[in-house]
């Protein structure tokens, strides 16, 4: 198995070739290799425009008939493009109708990813039980979920929810409702129950999981699968949880650039998890979620080699730190024009 490179789950479709009328609308058939073919409207924020759209992903896309164009969010949508493909990740109830409107209008149009399925990864609940639910037999190993609690109201009791539950500290505190705050973002460690009821819910407590400081972000985009290794926190022992207490907030470590990869690791640690349970993890959780784009956290617990939990997912993450994210979402956008086409093999007038 290749980690630094690309797991493909699947061969990819020869990609058709689009044509453009004078119109700038794109149609199915030739080809014309000087104008864009693919057009791709954009809603997204000026931080993910700044990490994602980078002038060498733009370029590489536009060498391939790919242009981006951004959505004005001030102006109706259905009033701009012609549209292929539309990616968005904005947060936002008003957003929501304004998308799920055009998908309705518009189902020539390929919306990455339909609302309703996003907003399941925005609770931190919803986010794991779809881990949780799934059956993952025969695949080289194990992959669940931490034990946890949802706390949504009274946090005077807590200690008591913790204790009647028996679960095992440290606890890592969690925001239960990801918005793309800054907010959502904040995590602590709590090392006893009784400062927990200083938090404020909706929270989730989740049992800490040694894991060797290590962990291994798993980006799915469409059907392609990449794996990296980042620090993550380092293992918690009875002596550090005899001595401290308290709640702590933590960085997002996991979330800085740096890439594990070129460390000196201990193997045991760093080995990458078996390529027939990431293929079905990611298979499955695109069914189930139903989207195209996320990645997941995962984790191996320290002293075992198969057993693996999945901490976190993301919708639409920062690939603009991934390896060769360049050419992976390229084809992929190419990929979804292509599967376009094949929806919709008669020209329409109309649109001609
Ligand atoms: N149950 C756990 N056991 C051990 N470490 C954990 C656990 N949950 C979280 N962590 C550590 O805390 C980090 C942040 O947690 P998590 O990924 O859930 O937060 P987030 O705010 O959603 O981060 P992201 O920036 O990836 O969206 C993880 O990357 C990992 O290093
Ligand atoms: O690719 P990784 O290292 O996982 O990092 C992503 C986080 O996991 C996401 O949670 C961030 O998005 P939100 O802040 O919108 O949740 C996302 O923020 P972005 O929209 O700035 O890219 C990334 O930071
Ligand atoms: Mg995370
Ligand atoms: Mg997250």
């Amino acid at each position: 198995m290749r980690f630094e490179g690309e797991i493909h789950t699947e061969e990819k479709e020869e990609v058709k070739e689009k044509e453009v009328n004078s119109m700038g609308h794109s149609i199915c058939g030739g080809g014309s290799p000087h104008q864009p073919k693919v057009v791709v409207g954009y809603a997204l924020t000026s931080k993910k425009k700044k990490s994602f759209l980078k002038p060498k992903f733009t370029s590489l896309a536009w060498s391939k008939g790919i242009s981006f164009v951004s959505i004005d969010l001030n102006r109706p949508l259905s009033e701009q493009g012609p549209f292929d493909i539309v990616l968005h990740k904005l947060s936002g109830k008003e957003w929501r109708e304004v998308i799920e409107d055009y998908r309705q209008k518009h189902p020539e149009v390929i919306v990455v990813d339909p609302p309703d399925a996003i907003q399941h990864l925005r609770n931190r609940q919803s986010m794991q039980q779809v881990v949780a639910d799934l059956n993952l037999s025969d695949c080289n190993g194990k992959v669940g979920i931490p034990r946890h609690l949802v706390i949504t109201k009274d946090q005077s009791s807590i200690p008591y929810e913790v204790a009647k539950a028996g679960m095992k500290l440290p606890l890592v505190v969690k925001p239960l409702v990801v918005d793309g705050s800054a907010k959502s973002h904040e995590l602590f460690l709590a090392y006893d129950e009784f400062s927990l009821s200083t938090l404020e819910p909706p929270l989730i407590l989740q049992e800490f999981v040694n894991h060797g400081g290590l962990l291994f972000k798993i980006y799915i985009t469409g059907e392609t699968i990449k794996v990296v290794r980042r620090f993550s926190l380092p293992n918690v022992n009875k002596h550090d949880l005899s001595r401290v207490t308290g709640v702590i907030q933590f960085p997002r470590v996991s979330n800085a650039a740096a890439s594990a990869d070129d460390a000196d690791l201990d193997p045991n640690i760093a080995e990458f998890p078996p390529k027939p349970l990431l293929e079905k993890l990611a298979r499955e959780l695109r069914q189930r979620l139903g989207l195209r784009l996320f990645n997941m956290d995962m984790i191996r617990e320290h002293g075992t080699k198969d057993v693996f939990y999945v901490i976190d997912i993301n919708y639409f993450p920062g690939y603009g730190k991934v390896p060769d994210y360049e050419n992976s979402f390229t084809d992929f956008l190419l990929s979804l024009a292509s599967s376009k086409c094949k929806r919709k093999p008669h020209i329409d007038p109309l649109k001609v």
